[in-house]
This record gives structure tokens, sequence and C-alpha cells, in this order.
């Protein structure tokens, strides 16, 4: 998706592709699976593979991620990190390597889930009393973590609308007699099945009503695509960690 999108974009040049050393796709041109030439090999080499390059896109494991950053720094490429899963000792791992280089991080790329962030800051506001509040993802059976990163993303804005510590609120699991719900809780459930591409719905319960708040995505062309406005934004940065707020004009 990544690939394509850059492959269609006047102003965006594949510089590089990456993949693992034991691929199969290692050496073979970065756009043969669209039936066309990018002129760009696929390589293993992190350094071989950001040579040209301005802006790395991401989307790997956190683990991936924190090693790739670490050749961005010394190279002076600036980043895009769609990969989820992050602890907190790797968020301020990555926010002081954004001290050299510019990063965008943010763990949903399309500009609805976005808007969706600042909708449900103002329901959870206007709802902050007698409304139960329920954090529901649904994604394809591959996805590795749990709750997804837009899911605790939705938490978070919610959290600090409502002036709660997520950390401190939020209910993962449920199973046998939990007792009756704390009002004061932020509660997440996960689906994982087939091929979906990304569904969260906020539930805000009350009594007599129910407002969900859904985003469903049906391609992922919407994250390669905030991907590419991200890269495009970080053109005009040279330091700092900044979010998809800062790419859309949100914040
Ligand atoms: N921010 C956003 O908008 C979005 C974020 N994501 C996030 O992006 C991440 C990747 O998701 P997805 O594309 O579905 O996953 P995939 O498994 O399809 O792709 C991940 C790629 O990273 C490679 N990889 C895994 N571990 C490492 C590593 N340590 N170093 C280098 N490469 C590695 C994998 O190789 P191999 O297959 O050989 O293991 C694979 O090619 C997830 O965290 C997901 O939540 C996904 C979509 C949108
Ligand atoms: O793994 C995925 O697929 C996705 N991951 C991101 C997340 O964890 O929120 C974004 C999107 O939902 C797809």
């Amino acid at each position: 998706m990544l690939i394509e999108a850059v492959q269609q974009a006047d102003d965006c040049v594949l510089a590089g592709a990456l993949d693992r050393a034991e691929a199969d796709s290692i050496g073979s041109d970065a756009a043969a699976f669209l039936g066309t030439a990018s002129g760009v090999r696929i390589a293993s080499d992190l350094r071989v593979g950001l040579q040209n390059a301005q802006v790395l896109i991401d989307f790997t494991r956190p683990e991936g991620t924190l090693a790739h950053l670490v050749v961005c720094r010394e190279l002076g490429v600036q980043a895009v990190i769609g990969t989820t899963g992050f602890t907190d000792a790797q968020k301020a791992q990555i926010a002081e390597i954004a001290r050299d280089i510019a990063i965008v991080m943010a763990p949903n790329m399309s500009v609805g889930v976005n808007v969706t962030f600042k909708l449900l800051e103002m329901a959870a506001q206007a709802l902050s009393n007698g409304y139960d509040i329920e954090i529901i993802e649904a994604h394809h059976r591959h996805k590795i973590d749990a709750p997804s990163g837009t899911a605790l993303k939705m938490g978070e804005v919610i959290a600090d609308a409502l002036g709660r510590d997520l950390k401190a609120c939020a209910v993962y699991s449920r199973e046998g007699i939990t007792g009756e719900r704390d009002p004061s809780t932020i509660g997440f459930s996960s689906i994982r099945g087939g091929d979906i591409v990304g569904d969260h719905t906020v539930l805000f319960a009350g009594t007599g009503e129910r407002i969900e708040i859904t985003h469903k995505s049906a391609s992922r062309t919407t994250y390669a695509q905030g991907s590419l406005r991200a890269a495009r934004f970080l053109g005009t940065q040279r330091a700092g960690l900044f979010d998809m707020f800062d790419v859309l004009g949100l914040r």
C-alpha cells in the first residue's frame, strides 16, 4: 500500500524499500508486485535502504522501529512511525531520539480516525456524568497487539477530557463474578478475526439511551495516504515528536 501510494504521488519518490534479510523479496524490484519497475531493489541493510532517503516510513514492530530510529538519527533521516504496541519506556526512547530528528508517530494515520478523536473529546466532556464508557475494537486475525493502538489513544483522549488517568481507570478484561461496573472505569474489548481492516466503536451507555461513535476502515490505503501526508509535513520540520493532529492541523 505504501509503495503504491508513493508511486502514485507526483511529489514523492521511492528511495528505498526494506525487508528482512531472509525474505524472498530481497533483491527484487520494490514495485514488481504492481507489474511495474521502480528502479529500487528491496534491501535488508537499513543503511543501504536509507542512503537516498529523507524520510523512513515504518510499520513494523516496536523493537524493529527502535532499531531503525537509531540509524535514522545517525543518518539524519526523519521518520513516520505507524507501529503500535510500544511500552512507556520505548516511547521515552522515541521522544529522546526526536530531539535530534523530526518524527511523526501516530497509532492511526487515517484522517477519519483522527477526526473521530476530536469528536470523542467533545462527547466525553458533554457526557461526563451518568454514561459508562466502553471501547470496542475489531481487527484481522494477524494483529498481534491488543487493544489496538487506536483504541488506547481513544481511551487516552477520553480520560484526558474527563480529567482521569487511563492507567488507573482502564479495564482490559472481564471474566467470572466481576461485580457491578465501576462508573469511573473505561472498558476495552478486542475482537480478532478474518480480514477486518480496523473497526473502532466508543459506546457511551446511559440510562434510557446509548451513544455510539464508530469508525470503520475498509482499506489500508487510508493509512498509506496519511503516512505520505505525515512525510510531507516532516519536510517543514527539523526535529521534534509530532502526531497526526500536527499533520492535519487538528491540535
Ligand atoms: N498507524 C497506523 O495507521 C497503522 C498502524 N499499524 C501498525 O503497524 C504495525 C505493523 O502492522 P502490519 O503492517 O499489519 O504488520 P505486518 O506483519 O503485515 O508487517 C510488519 C512488517 O514488519 C516486519 N518486521 C517485524 N518485526 C520486525 C523487526 N524486528 N525488524 C524489522 N522488521 C520487522 C515484518 O516482517 P516479517 O513478516 O518477516 O515478520 C513485516 O514485514 C502494527 O504495530 C500495527 O498495529 C497498522 C496499520 C495502520
Ligand atoms: O494492526 C492493524 O491492522 C492496525 N493497527 C493500528 C492500531 O493498532 O490501532 C491501526 C489500525 O487500526 C490497523
